[in-house]
C-alpha cells in the first residue's frame, strides 16, 4: 500500500506530516484518501495556510454567509472556521492516534500570532483553543520567542499537546526542550499524569538558507578572497543547522533528566522539520526532506515536495549524531561574518511577523466576504442579528430535533400530527442503508430491457423526482446509464394523451407514487395506464408497474392485488413534501442512474450543521429560516426565485414545499418561480430574491437586483450533487420560518378543502350527468367569464374585463395565473407571455400554475395564506377526452370539477378570482 519513498521514510523512524489544509479536502475525501494510503500521518497549519485556503477558493464562502447575517465579527468567523477544519482533520486522524498510541495522527492550531510576545495571553489562547477544539489529537502551535518559552512550559503543565512553532536557533531550541521537560516535571510534582502528552519541536528549515544565501551571494558579488568559500557554502547551512538540532534532541532526550520523566511514561519532544519546500529553483525540490530523515522525527510538507517526493525522493538515512561536518559549516560562516545568532534572530522576528501578517490579510479577506454576505440582506441586514439570538434563545434547533410541537402550535390535534411528521430530519440517514437495495432493483429493471420510466404521482410525491430527472437527465452525472423519466402530475386529457403518445409499451415502467395511496389524480392516471397496458397485449401488466407507497394504503393492498413487481415503502414519519430525501425521491433518482450515496453525503453535511449543537449562527437552515420569517413579517413575503439555468426546475419543488407548509391562517410566504424580469426598479418593496449559483449565469442579475435595493442572498452549489444539501437547508429553513411565523408547518387542510370540494362535484355529476353549473357574468361565443363577487368589471371586449380586474391588484397583491390547461412549452410560452404583461402593468408578483398540480403546491398558500391574491383561472374544453377506466368519468370532466372545486374553495375565503373558461379547445382566442 502507499507509495514505496514514503514507506521507506516512515520505516526510518521519519512521520511524513502535511503542511496544508483545506475545506475541500476534508470534505471531497481527498484528506482521508491519503491518511488510508499511508502517505501522511498529521497535519499542520498556520495563519498563511488558512489565509490561502480561505482567500483562494470560495470553499468558505457558504460557511461565512449565516455567521455574517447573524451578526458575527470576522474574528469570531475565522475562530468557527479553523475550528472546523482542525476538527474534522482531527477527526479523520484519530485512527492514526490510536493505531500508534499516540505517537501519531496530530492536527496542528497556532494561537493568533499576535500573541507571539504575551506569555499570559498565549497562556490563555492555547487554554481557550485547546477547549474548544477538544480532541485528544490536536496540537497548540506555540511561537518559540523569548516570551513564547515559558507559555510553553504552561501549556504543557496544563495537559495541552504542544507544537512549538518558529524555532531557528539552536540557542533558542535548547530553551524549548527544558520548557517540555519542565513542564512535564511540574505536572509530575503535582501528581498529574504525563503519559498522554505529546509534543513536536517545529525546526525551521529552508528560511536559514534563504537568508544566509543572500548575504553569501553578497560575497561572492564582492569577488573578494573569500568568493570562493562562500560559492562553497551556498546551500548548506539550512541543513547544517537542522542537523546539529537533532543532534542536541538526541543528546537532551538520553539524559537523566528525561530518563525520571519517561519512566512515568514521557514521550520525547520529537523535532518536526517545517518549513521544508525548496524555495531556491536551482536546488533539488526535495533537499530538505532527503537531507533530514532519521528516527524520531517528523518533517511536514507542503503539497509539491509531498508530490515530488513521492515521485522521485529517496528515502535514505540522514541524520546521526555525528555533526563535526555540520560544527565546520557553522563556523566557516562565522568565519565570513555570518552570525548564526543575528541570522537567526532575523528569521524568528521576521517569522512573527510574517504570520501576523498572513492573519491580518486573513481577518481582512474575511472581513470583505462578511460585508459582502451582510450587504446581500439590504434593508433586513439590521434586524437579523437579534432574531437569531432570539431563535437560539427560545432553542428553536433544540425544539426542532426534539419534535417540541409547541414550536408551530397551542392546538392539541396540530400538536399530534406534527409529532408524526419529523422523521425527514434524519430522512439521509435512514435511506442510506436501503440505497443498495433500490439499485439492485433499478439495475435488475434496466437489464429487463426497461428504457423509460413514468411516475403517476401529485406534489411531494412528483415535485422532487422532476427535479432530479430535469437537472440530471438520463445517467449523465451518475454510476450508471439509467432509465429515462416522465413525470405525469395531471388530469389534463391533451397532456395524457401527449405522454402515452411516445411511449414504447414494452420498455416502459410505471411508477405509481402516492404517499397516501389515496389521491385521486394518482388512481385516475393508474387506472388508465394500467388498461393501456393490458391493451397493448400485456397479459402481466404488473411487471410494468411499481408503487411507492407507505405502508398500509390503499395503494399498496391495491398494488399487491394486481401483483405490481414491487411494492416500496415509504417513512409514515415524513410528510409528502419533506419526502425528497426518502424513497419517494430517491428510488425514481436511483433510476436515473444517480450517484444516491453522493446526494446522501450532502445532505449529511448540512444535517451536521444543522444540529443543536451547532451555534446558532452556524446553523445554514435555521439562519435562512429566521430571514425568511423576518422578511414575511416585513412584508417582503414574495420569495423569489432566480437561480443559474442548470437549477431551474429546483424552484417547483421549493415552491411547494414552502407554498403549502406556511401558506395557512392568513399568513405565509409567497414563492414565486420562473417570473419573467423586468427592470430591478420596477419591482415593489415586497421581494426577497433568492439566487441559486452554479455556473454564474445569472450573476449580472443578482448584482443589479442588488443594486436597486433588493436583499437578493445567493446560495452557491459547488455542482449538481448539492442539491442533496440544498434541499435539506430549505426543510429546516421552512420549518424555522414556520415557527418564526407561528404557523403548523405540517398540515395541508386548505388541500383537502378543495379535495372534498372536487369530490362533492363529481358526485353531482355522476347524479346528474353533468357538472353544476352557475351563470358566467360575461360571456361571447369563445369564453364564459366568472368572477368570485359583484367585481363592476364592464366593457365589451375580454381584453377590457380582464386589463379592468387586473388593474385593481395593490403594491404587496400578488397575481396568480391558475390554468387547468396541458403543461407543454407552447402553453408555457404563452401562459408566461400573459404573466409578463400583466407584471409589467401592475409592478406585483405573478405566479404560475398548472391545475391539478398546483392544488397539491401553492393551492393551500392561495386559499390559506395571506389575503393578497388575486387569481386568473382558465379551463378549457381539451381537444381531446379520455375516459378514466371504470369510472363513468372522463379526465376532462374530472380536470374541470377540480378547477371547479378550486374557485368555490377561494370564493369561500373571500379571494378575489377571475375564472374563464373557453368553450373551444384554442385557448389562443381568449388570451
Ligand atoms: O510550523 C509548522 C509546523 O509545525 C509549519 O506549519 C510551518 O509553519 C511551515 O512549515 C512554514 O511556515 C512554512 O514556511 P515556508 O516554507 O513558507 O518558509
Ligand atoms: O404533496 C402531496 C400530494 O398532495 C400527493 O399526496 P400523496 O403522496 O398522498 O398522493
Amino acid at each position: 500500500m502507499g507509495n514505496e519513498a514514503i514507506q521507506k521514510l516512515h520505516a526510518l523512524g521519519q512521520s511524513l506530516w502535511y503542511d496544508n489544509i483545506q475545506r475541500r479536502l476534508l470534505e471531497n475525501g481527498e484528506l482521508a484518501r491519503m491518511i488510508a494510503e499511508g502517505l501522511i500521518r498529521g497535519v499542520t497549519s498556520n495563519p498563511t495556510i488558512f489565509h490561502q485556503a480561505i482567500a483562494r477558493s470560495h470553499d468558505y464562502d457558504s460557511a461565512i454567509q449565516p455567521m455574517a447575517w447573524a451578526g458575527w465579527s470576522a474574528l469570531q468567523i475565522y475562530d468557527q472556521l479553523t475550528v472546523e477544519d482542525i476538527q474534522k482533520a482531527a477527526d479523520l486522524f484519530l485512527p492514526v492516534y490510536e493505531a500508534t498510541q499516540g505517537e501519531d495522527g496530530y492536527v496542528s492550531l497556532e494561537v493568533a500570532p499576535t500573541l507571539a510576545y504575551d506569555t499570559e495571553g498565549t497562556v490563555a489562547e492555547a487554554k481557550r483553543l485547546w477547549t474548544l477544539v477538544s480532541r485528544p489529537n490536536l496540537m497548540i502551535k506555540i511561537p518559540a520567542t523569548a516570551p513564547g518559552v515559558p507559555a510553553i512550559r504552561r501549556a504543557i503543565y496544563e495537559g495541552i499537546n504542544v507544537n512549538v512553532t518558529l524555532i531557528f536557533s539552536l540557542e533558542r531550541y535548547a530553551q524549548v526542550i527544558d520548557a517540555y521537560l519542565s513542564g512535564l516535571e511540574d505536572r509530575l510534582e503535582t501528581g498529574l499524569p504525563i503519559d498522554r502528552i505529546a509534543s513536536v519541536a517545529s525546526f525551521f528549515v529552508s528560511r536559514v538558507d534563504t537568508k544566509v544565501d543572500r548575504l553569501l551571494e553578497e560575497i561572492i558579488r564582492q569577488e573578494g578572497p573569500d568568493a570562493e568559500q562562500a560559492r562553497s557554502l551556498l546551500g548548506k547551512a539550512a541543513i547544517a543547522n537542522a542537523r546539529l538540532a537533532y543532534a542536541q534532541f538526541l543528546d537532551a532526550f538520553k539524559s537523566e533528566r528525561f530518563h525520571a520523566l519517561a519512566q512515568h511514561g514521557a514521550r520525547v519532544q520529537r523535532p518536526l522539520w517545517a518549513s521544508t519546500s525548496t524555495k531556491n529553483p536551482a536546488y533539488s525540490d526535495v533537499l530538505y526532506v532527503e537531507a533530514l530523515i532519521g528516527p524520531q522525527t517528523v518533517n511536514t510538507v507542503p503539497p509539491q515536495t509531498l508530490a515530488a517526493f513521492a515521485d522521485h525522493g529517496k528515502a535514505t538515512l540522514t541524520l546521526s549524531a555525528d555533526v563535526n561536518a555540520e560544527k565546520e559549516v557553522i563556523s566557516a560562516l562565522e568565519r565570513l561574518g555570518i552570525s548564526m545568532a543575528r541570522v537567526t534572530q532575523e528569521l524568528e522576528e521576521e517569522g512573527v511577523k510574517a504570520f501576523a501578517d498572513a492573519f491580518d490579510a486573513l481577518l481582512k479577506t474575511i472581513e470583505e466576504r462578511r460585508s459582502v454576505a451582510v450587504a446581500e440582506l439590504g434593508p433586513l441586514a439590521h434586524l437579523l442579528p437579534a432574531q437569531i439570538e432570539r431563535a437560539d434563545h427560545e432553542r428553536y434547533v433544540q425544539r426542532l430535533f426534539e419534535a417540541d410541537a409547541s414550536l408551530w402550535t397551542e392546538n392539541a390535534a396540530g400538536q399530534a400530527e406534527i409529532r408524526q411528521r419529523l422523521g425527514w430530519l434524519i430522512a439521509p440517514q435512514k435511506s442510506r442503508p436501503l440505497v443498495s437495495a433500490w439499485f439492485n432493483l433499478a439495475q435488475q429493471i434496466a437489464q429487463e430491457g426497461y428504457r423509460q420510466a413514468v411516475l403517476l404521482g401529485m406534489g411531494g410525491s412528483s415535485l422532487a423526482p422532476e427535479v432530479f430527472a430535469s437537472i440530471f437527465g438520463v445517467g449523465q452525472l451518475g454510476q450508471w446509464p439509467g432509465l429515462s423519466l416522465t413525470v405525469l402530475d395531471s388530469t389534463d386529457p391533451d397532456q395524457i394523451s401527449a405522454v402515452a403518445r411516445d411511449l414504447e409499451w414494452k420498455e416502459t415502467l410505471f411508477i405509481v407514487s402516492s404517499k397516501s395511496g389515496t389521491t385521486v389524480e394518482v388512481h385516475a392516471l393508474m387506472d388508465y395506464f394500467w388498461t393501456w397496458v393490458k391493451t397493448q397485449g400485456e397479459p402481466n401488466p404488473g411487471r410494468h408497474f411499481v408503487a411507492i407507497t407507505d405502508p398500509g394504503t390503499p395503494l399498496a393492498k391495491l398494488a399487491e392485488e394486481r401483483g405490481f413487481r414491487e411494492v416500496i415503502y415509504g417513512d409514515p414519519h415524513v410528510g409528502g413534501r419533506y419526502s425528497a430525501l426518502t424513497v419517494f425521491g430517491l428510488f425514481p433518482a436511483t433510476l436515473l442512474g444517480m450517484n444516491i450515496e453522493t446526494l446522501l453525503s450532502r445532505a449529511d453535511r448540512m444535517f451536521a450543521q444543522s444540529l443543536p449543537t451547532q451555534p446558532a449562527g452556524r446553523n445554514p437552515g435555521l439562519v435562512l429560516g429566521v430571514l425568511l420569517g423576518v422578511a414575511a413579517a416585513q412584508g417582503r413575503d414574495k420569495l423569489t426565485f432566480l437561480a443559474d439555468p442548470e437549477l431551474l426546475p429546483l424552484g417547483a419543488w421549493l415552491e411547494q414545499l414552502v407554498a403549502e407548509s406556511s401558506g395557512k391562517e392568513g399568513r405565509g410566504i409567497i414563492p414565486v418561480d420562473l417570473e419573467p424580469e423586468i427592470d430591478p426598479k420596477d419591482y415593489g418593496q415586497d421581494r426577497l430574491f433568492v439566487y441559486f449559483h452554479l455556473s454564474g449565469a445569472k450573476e449580472e442579475r443578482a448584482s443589479a437586483l442588488l443594486a436597486a435595493g433588493h436583499p437578493v442572498i445567493t446560495l452557491r452549489l459547488e455542482d449538481v450533487y448539492d442539491l442533496g444539501a440544498e434541499m435539506y437547508r430549505w426543510e429546516v429553513a421552512i420549518a424555522i420560518a414556520c415557527a418564526f411565523l407561528r404557523i403548523n408547518a405540517f398540515d395541508q387542510p386548505d388541500v383537502e378543502d378543495s379535495k372534498i370540494r372536487a369530490r362533492a362535484l363529481l358526485a353531482a355529476f355522476q347524479n346528474q350527468g353533468k357538472l353544476p353549473s352557475e351563470s358566467p357574468c360575461w360571456e361571447d361565443e369563445r369564453v364564459a367569464v366568472f368572477t368570485s363577487q359583484d367585481t363592476g368589471i364592464e366593457g365589451s371586449e375580454l381584453a377590457e374585463l380582464i386589463e379592468q380586474w387586473i388593474s385593481r391588484a395593490e403594491p404587496g397583491d400578488y397575481i396568480a395565473i391558475n390554468a387547468y390547461l396541458p403543461r407543454n412549452a407552447q402553453m408555457l410560452e404563452r401562459l408566461q407571455a400573459l404573466r409578463r404583461r400583466i407584471l409589467e402593468m401592475t409592478h406585483c408578483a405573478t405566479t404560475l400554475g398548472f391545475g391539478p398540480r398546483f392544488l397539491h403546491s401553492t393551492g393551500q398558500l392561495h386559499k390559506g395564506g395571506p389575503n393578497r391574491g388575486l387569481f386568473i383561472q382558465i379551463t378549457r374544453e381539451p381537444e381531446t377526452d379520455l375516459d378514466i377506466p371504470g369510472q363513468s368519468l372522463r379526465f376532462g370532466t374530472l380536470e374541470r370539477a377540480q378547477a371547479m372545486g378550486d374557485f368555490e374553495a377561494l370564493k369561500s375565503r373571500g379571494r378575489r378570482v377571475l375564472y374563464l373558461h373557453s368553450k373551444t379547445p384554442f385557448i389562443e382566442n381568449i388570451l
